[in-house]
């Protein structure tokens, strides 16, 4: 590491690009420096985010009151307007832990106040703001870590160098999952939003709906306008270690995904179960092809390999199962047992120690931008694909969908009505 500045750190996680800049300047944070951060979103999530805070922020007063309380936050240090903490010289960095669809918004405007930033997964609400995103931390120049926190898990890491470096021969495919039991959101009418929520605030950028109880909370996931139903919450991170572990640095040319509301009847307007296929490097340019599988059912507890999510990976010499759950287990050629591991809990901060060190220029970031990217975009083209109800042929040079102008309009999304404040320049639909 010495001989690396900290703007070489920056270069090689992709978060540093010359040209010209509006965006005010990222602080310094000298070696042994505390990084002062800002949480922006107090729920289920940010939650276990706030003994690191030093400001936080959310539209709900009864919440951002309680984790206040529980981490010892002034009053003066809690809003509801996010402006107020990028506005802050005292912060600087932000966890981003809102519903999906403020996630490259707030991250935008974090980028162009110069703060680092760690926003959680997946890193946008649709495909075109991950670039935007992308160009904007690359303006600024700082340092912007995705919440996929199994990249930095040391036994993940392991797992990844392994297949790397031919473990189980040429990895040409690998199969993901994610199973588990939801709950129904019911359905509701629209009612008054509840006094202590700033609803407004809330919605931002998004194209407005009226407040119904079954959309705030956690419930915003399974809604087009706010969430990227499960395909993009928890299938995010098997995506991510899948496409990690297969070794493709580049987007898919193919995919195939189908799916639907098998079991729910109710408001969600995301599928319960879904099958996708994306195919990378089509054969007929000279290149390996490589396939990532990825199933999803919300409404059993009969898992594959008794374990709700993972994946398997399929070498020409063996298989791999990884799973976030905590185990590692690889078979060769004639499936006999090569390794058999459990290792241990996930330390949910280590994550943030990488994103810290990064700020610090101590230590390359685990999960840049550039990756989540790549990996968030399966859920995005996947969800377009079940969305329009066929497959898509999609140019991983131009990124973009192939001869599909319904697919193409679902890479975006329509923004308020009359604009708002966190609806960064050049972010309307083309
Ligand atoms: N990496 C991981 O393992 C995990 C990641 N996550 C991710 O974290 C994010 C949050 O999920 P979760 O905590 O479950 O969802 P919640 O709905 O519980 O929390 C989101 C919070 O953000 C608040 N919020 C909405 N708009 C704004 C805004 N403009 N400024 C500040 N706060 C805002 C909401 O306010 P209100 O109270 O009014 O609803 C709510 O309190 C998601 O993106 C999810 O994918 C979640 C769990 C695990
Ligand atoms: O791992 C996780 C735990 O559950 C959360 C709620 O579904 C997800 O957002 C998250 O990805």
């Amino acid at each position: 590491m010495s001989t690396l500045t900290r703007r070489t750190f920056l270069m090689t996680t992709g978060a540093a690009v010359a040209g010209a800049s509006l965006s005010r300047r990222a602080r310094a944070v000298g070696a042994s420096e505390r990084v002062r951060f800002g949480l922006i979103g107090c729920g289920v999530r940010g939650r276990s985010f706030g003994s690191l805070a030093t400001s936080l922020c959310d539209p709900d007063q009864t919440r951002l009151g309680q984790l206040a309380g529980s981490a010892g936050i002034a009053s003066g240090r809690t809003m509801t307007d996010l402006r107020r903490m990028l506005d802050d010289p005292a912060i600087d960095a932000v966890i981003i832990a809102t519903p999906d669809h403020w996630h490259a918004p707030a991250a935008i405007l974090a980028c162009e106040a110069g703060k680092h930033v760690y926003v959680e997964k997946p890193v946008s609400h649709n495909f075109r703001e991950s670039r935007l995103l992308l160009r904007a931390a690359q303006r600024a120049n700082v340092v912007v870590q995705h919440g996929t926190q199994q990249r930095s898990r040391p036994f993940v890491r392991d797992a990844i160098a392994m297949l790397h470096e031919g473990a189980i021969g040429e990895v040409l495919a690998a199969k993901a999952w994610n199973v588990q039991l939801r709950d129904s959101i019911g359905k509701r009418h629209a009612s008054p939003p509840p006094r202590e929520i700033d609803y407004d605030t809330w919605v931002g950028p998004a194209e407005w709906m009226p407040h119904q109880s079954n959309r705030l909370h956690s419930a915003w996931h399974w809604w087009h306008n706010f969430g990227t139903g499960d395909i993009g919450n928890d299938g995010a991170h098997e995506l991510d270690y899948a496409r990690w572990g297969l070794g493709v640095d580049a987007l898919p040319c193919k995919v195939s995904a189908t799916g639907g509301k098998y079991f729910f009847d109710d408001d969600q307007q995301f599928p319960d179960t879904a099958t996708c296929a994306f195919e990378y490097a089509p054969a007929n340019q000279g290149a390996t092809p490589r396939q990532l599988s990825f199933e999803m059912r919300l409404w059993s507890r009969n898992y594959p390999m008794n374990c709700d999510s993972g994946v398997e990976f399929y070498g020409t010499k063996g298989r791999m199962f990884l799973s976030k759950r905590g185990k590692l287990q690889v078979v060769g050629p004639q499936n006999e047992k090569i390794l058999d591991s459990r290792p241990g809990e996930e330390n949910a901060l280590a994550h943030i120690d990488n994103f810290v060190a990064a700020i610090r220029g101590e230590a390359p970031l685990n999960a840049p931008l550039i990756e989540a990217h790549r990996s968030v975009a399966l859920a995005h083209l996947a969800n377009a694909a079940i969305r329009v109800g066929r497959s898509l042929q999609f140019d991983a040079v131009a990124e973009q969908v192939v001869g599909d102008d319904d697919a193409s309009r679902l890479m975006q999304r329509v923004y308020r009505k009359g604009g708002h404040w966190a609806t960064p320049v050049g972010m309307q639909p083309a």
